[in-house]
């Protein structure tokens, strides 16, 4: 684990994103996955929206993902767990990167076959506290004919964008600069699952 924390930081602080596959182990990833789908089965998802507070809509025609909110003040054992691995980059990119991050937060999210997340950005006017992303994907497989890819608009500096494009295979690790990276979900053939969260520069409320 520790090396991995140490390529995030690096990378992070060099690129401005970080992709580590295998973050996590095979099984750690399945009892996550079965927690998700668990809770799937049980009606918990909800339509994922755009904006916050009283801007928050449910716009379909930008992003079609369902979402379940974690509660850091009730994680499941499954979930602290997770959690705990997340405290370790923010610590590491704290120490590296001096970004002050001082709080989580975390939704389980689930792209139905034809769903997609058009392009924006992470941070924007209501959640600029959002400094880091840092996603996970649960899934069982996924080849090529899945699509579902993560886009990364990456910007150049000679104003340029460079485009990556993530497979979203399972206990994959994608982290990167909330305010800095565009990006957009590719729409997906397959159910996509992953658990999205950011690191923010706010205490918890
Ligand atoms: O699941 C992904 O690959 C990205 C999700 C995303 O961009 C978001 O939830 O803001
Ligand atoms: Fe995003």
């Amino acid at each position: 684990m520790q090396d991995h924390i140490e390529k995030i930081v690096q990378d992070v602080y060099e690129n401005g994103y970080a992709v580590v596959e295998n973050f996590i182990s095979e099984d750690f990833r399945k009892e996550l996955l079965a927690e998700q789908q668990d809770l799937l089965e049980h009606g918990q998802f909800r339509h994922a929206g755009v904006g916050k507070g009283d801007a928050f809509t449910i716009r379909p025609e930008i992003r079609s993902d369902k979402v379940l909110w974690m509660d850091h003040l009730v994680l499941t054992p499954l979930q602290n767990q997770y959690w705990n691995l997340v405290e370790e980059i923010r610590v590491a990119l704290n120490q590296r990167c001096f970004l002050g991050l001082r709080s989580f937060e975390a939704h389980f999210a689930m792209y139905p076959p034809g769903s997609f997340y058009l392009r924006h950005l992470d941070q924007f006017q209501q959640v600029k506290y959002r400094v880091v992303t840092v996603i996970i994907y649960l899934n069982d497989s996924w080849t090529e004919e899945d699509e579902g890819k993560l886009r990364m608009y990456l910007p150049q500096e000679d104003g340029e964008e460079k485009i990556l494009d993530i497979m979203p295979s399972g206990g994959k690790l994608v982290v990167f600069l909330s305010a800095e990276i565009p990006h957009e979900v590719l729409p997906t053939n397959k159910q996509r699952i992953s658990i999205t969260g950011w690191l923010r520069d706010i205490e918890y409320s």
